[in-house]
């Protein structure tokens, strides 16, 4: 590990052995107390009587993470993720069990939460510094890095409270991460800000992984877990249900999602109470399930943390409503898809009715602007109208990477000949990625249905590129 870490970190590296536990969790458990109201809760603890339910949720939760591993932590909703990176980052206290860790352990969670509204920018890391273990001789050293990672320039000696969210996160993300910890524990968030600054935090974290930085990482995107971690946990219920190489547990956990998604759509079925609480299920199911979806080539934890900060998932440029060529707006600065647009796609002949593909090749040019020199990636998705996802690509999973075009935007063409689906109507995505294929920059989700008429007809939904013997 390089650097110049605090002594914790010096002497864990001396101390621990290439493959020695950074992080050792002994059967946790986490019990929250349920009062019926905040009376009673007042009331047991001045009588000192018990009149709370008692919710665990975590129960015999044991793991052991090596030094330069980076976990990905999934499961449900109310699965207990949260609570277990709480947990390890010290926020919250466990109710049985043990966490051994070695070194420092920085958590980046509700980022900016800690701040003093009245106090400067430059006040507050130092007092949210001493929170974190960065005493103020150490914080004076990393003073000017952090103002410069943060780009809050004169801001800095402004209070707090006169700072924009995004300010702030800017604040805490730099602050937080100006030390390498040797555990980095990261909930959902995982790029905050504009698509500047989550470069930023994205390469912040990846020089982190690489240079041997413990990673714990909970996410509900699935593509973000797979780029990013060689392990993966997953808790069920507050127990540990697999632990191992990430791909077989997000397998493991993408067939129990399927289930449970068929099941519920059956409860629904049921009663009309059981409708309304599987509604609110199905809405955070049906959220997770487009974050999947689309989260397999593109959106994910981004539009996850754009979502719980309450911000539009659609990105800056609107889509266009149709397959008619958007317009190459020029503005300054950001990344975007330019144009998408489908060759020999007949326009709709009434509203709500896709166009017909007039050809048994389905070809797509994608153009867009990158982020200054960097070679974006480009992402494309076909999912059958009823949300089935059929197949997603991306430049970076092929090494075909978009060609420069003398006006310096980036274009990809993509040829599926002799388009191998059934007749259907179909909807298509498209996304823009950054070099690295984390960040997502832009995306024109289900902006485009077409129509395919096959020339074979035969139930099913692909033709399989097969063998007859
Ligand atoms: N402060 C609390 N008091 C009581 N119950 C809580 C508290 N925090 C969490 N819980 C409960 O503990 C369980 C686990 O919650 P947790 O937030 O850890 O799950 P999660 O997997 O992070 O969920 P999500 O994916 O929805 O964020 C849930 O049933 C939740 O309702």
């Amino acid at each position: 590990m390089s650097g110049a870490g605090p002594e914790g970190r010096a002497v864990a590296a001396v101390v621990a052995p290439a493959a020695a536990p950074v992080l050792r969790v002994l059967d946790l458990g986490k019990e929250y107390k349920l009062y019926p109201t905040p009376r009673a809760r007042l009331k047991a603890l001045v009588t000192g009587r018990a009149t709370h339910r008692s919710h665990w949720a975590l129960q015999g939760v044991s793991f052991e993470l090596a030094r330069g591993q980076c976990i990905g932590v999934i499961g449900d909703n109310g699965a207990g993720k949260s609570s277990l990176l709480k947990l390890l980052a010290g926020t919250l206290q466990p109710s049985v069990g043990r966490i051994e860790r070695v070194g420092r352990v920085t958590a980046i969670l509700e980022l900016g939460a800690g701040f003093h509204p009245d106090f400067s920018g430059r006040d507050n890391l130092y007092f949210g510094g001493s929170l974190i273990g960065i005493g103020r001789e150490e914080m004076a050293a990393l003073e000017p890095g952090i103002v410069e990672f943060s780009e809050l320039g004169e801001a800095m000696d402004r209070p707090v409270k006169t700072y924009s969210s995004g300010m702030a996160v800017r604040l805490a993300f730099a602050l937080v991460t100006a030390v390498q910890p040797d555990v980095l524990i990261i909930d959902e968030a995982l790029a905050v800000g504009d698509q500047h600054f989550q470069k930023k935090c994205i390469e912040r974290i990846l020089a982190f992984r690489n240079s041997g930085c413990t990673i714990l990482f909970c996410s509900h995107s699935p593509y973000h877990i797979r780029h990013l971690c060689d392990q993966a946990l997953w808790l069920d219920s507050g127990r540990v249900r697999q632990f191992g190489e990430t791909e077989a547990v997000l397998g493991a956990y993408d067939v129990h999602t399927r289930l449970r998604n068929a099941q519920d759509g059956s409860l629904q079925a049921d009663t009309a109470t059981a409708a309304q609480g599987a509604a609110a299920h199905d809405a955070a199911n049906a959220q997770l399930a487009a974050e999947t979806r689309a989260g397999e080539i593109a959106l994910g934890a981004v539009a996850a943390a754009r979502l719980a900060a309450g911000e539009p998932v659609e990105s800056a440029s609107a889509p266009p409503p149709s397959a008619a060529p958007a317009t190459a707006v020029q503005d300054a600065g950001s990344a975007r898809i330019l144009d998408v647009r489908l060759a020999d796609l007949r326009e709709s002949l009434s509203d709500g009715e896709p166009g017909l593909l007039d050809s048994r090749d389905l070809v797509v040019t994608i153009s867009a602007r990158g982020w200054g020199a960097e070679r974006p990636n480009i992402g494309f998705m076909i999912e059958q109208s009823q949300g089935v996802g059929i197949t997603s690509l991306a430049t970076h999973e092929e090494g075909a990477a978009p060609q420069r075009q003398p006006d310096g935007t980036w274009r990809s063409v993509l040829t599926f000949p002799k388009l191998p689906l059934h007749s259907g109507d179909y909807m298509v995505s498209a996304f823009l990625f950054d070099e690295s294929g984390l960040v997502v920059y832009d995306q024109w989700f289900q902006f485009l249905h077409f129509r395919f008429v096959s020339p074979t007809l035969m139930p099913g939904l692909v033709r399989l590129p097969h063998e007859w013997h």
